[in-house]
């Protein structure tokens, strides 16, 4: 059984836990939230079968399979860089936390040290394997669209480029690199910095992200050309309910990653 600590227990977390109570070969056994939010989550964690345990930060002499993010930005220069020194394998999802300029080489170099490894997961986008490939022969060029109802906007930036409340037609909030995306939208663009690092680099991708009054859905669009041919995805996922930012894709995106870990078979 590989034992987890997971970071953060909002949205994601709670639907990781719920989707794990299934398998045998899984358990999260801590959790990591915010200062002043231990009792809370303690709480609403406490009608679990097997609840696990709630801290602010890992235990220094805890040795986790696995630790797991699904917090946020600010995670992984708080908990996953020091877990890699410590020789713990990291899996996040916060992928656009890596457009900060030199975290990439110190997350690499962590976990050099520590001999570990820190995995990048798809979350809520799909095809990174053949991106990823496409690159070993070249990249001419990957545009991306991610484009949610005005309510997966609130509290970002598109509250400024359009009336989010009001708007009646598809707006365009955002047009730029995926490195100006993930800083100005970190709960919105993880994947936009995800296709970015398998493909062509933060600077390179072109982004553009939508406010759609008449979408219920977050879709996430690209077309990459490159020396391999030509690729198009066109996902249509649909938003969790504890958090209209967020795809469900991303928690089986996360169960998927674990059961690669834990099963004689990966896929
Ligand atoms: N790669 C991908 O495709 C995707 C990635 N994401 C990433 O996943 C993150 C989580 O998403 P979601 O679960 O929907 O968000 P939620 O806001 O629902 O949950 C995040 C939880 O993490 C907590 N948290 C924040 N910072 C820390 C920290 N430093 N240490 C411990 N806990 C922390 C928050 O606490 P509090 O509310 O008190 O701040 C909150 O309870 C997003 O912020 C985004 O970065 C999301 C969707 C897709
Ligand atoms: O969950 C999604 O649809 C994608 C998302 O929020 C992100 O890219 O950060």
């Amino acid at each position: 059984m590989l034992h987890i600590t997971m970071i953060g227990c909002g949205a994601i977390g709670l639907g990781v836990l719920e989707l794990l109570e299934q398998d045998p070969h899984l358990l999260v056994e801590r959790v990591i939230v915010p200062p002043g939010s231990e009792e809370a989550i303690g709480q609403r964690l406490a009608r679990r079968s097997s609840p696990p345990q709630v801290v602010t930060a890992l235990p220094e002499d805890a040795r986790p399979d696995l630790l797991l993010e699904c917090a946020g930005h600010q995670a992984l220069e708080e908990h996953v860089l020091p877990a890699l020194e410590k020789g713990i394998a990291c899996l996040i999802v916060s992928v656009g936390a890596l457009s900060q300029p030199g975290l990439v080489e110190r997350l690499e170099a962590a976990a050099e040290r520590g001999n570990t490894r820190i995995e990048l997961l798809p979350g809520a986008i799909g095809g990174i394997d053949a991106l990823s490939a496409a690159r070993v022969g070249g990249l001419d060029s990957v545009d991306y669209t991610g484009r949610k109802p005005p309510r997966a906007w609130k509290n970002t930036p598109g509250e400024q480029a359009c009336d989010l409340e009001h708007i009646s037609e598809a707006t365009v909030i955002f047009q730029g690199s995926a490195r100006e995306a993930a800083r100005l939208y970190p709960r919105n663009a993880n994947v936009a910095a995800t296709l970015s690092l398998a493909g062509i680099g933060l600077d390179r991708t072109r982004v553009t992200l939508i406010a759609d009054p008449h979408s219920e859905e977050n879709v996430h669009q690209f077309q990459a050309r490159g020396a391999f041919g030509g690729f198009e995805l066109n996902l249509r996922g649909r938003p969790l309910a504890a958090n209209p930012k967020t795809s469900a894709l991303t928690v089986y995106s996360i169960i998927r990653a674990l059961g690669n870990h834990a099963h004689g078979i990966s896929i």
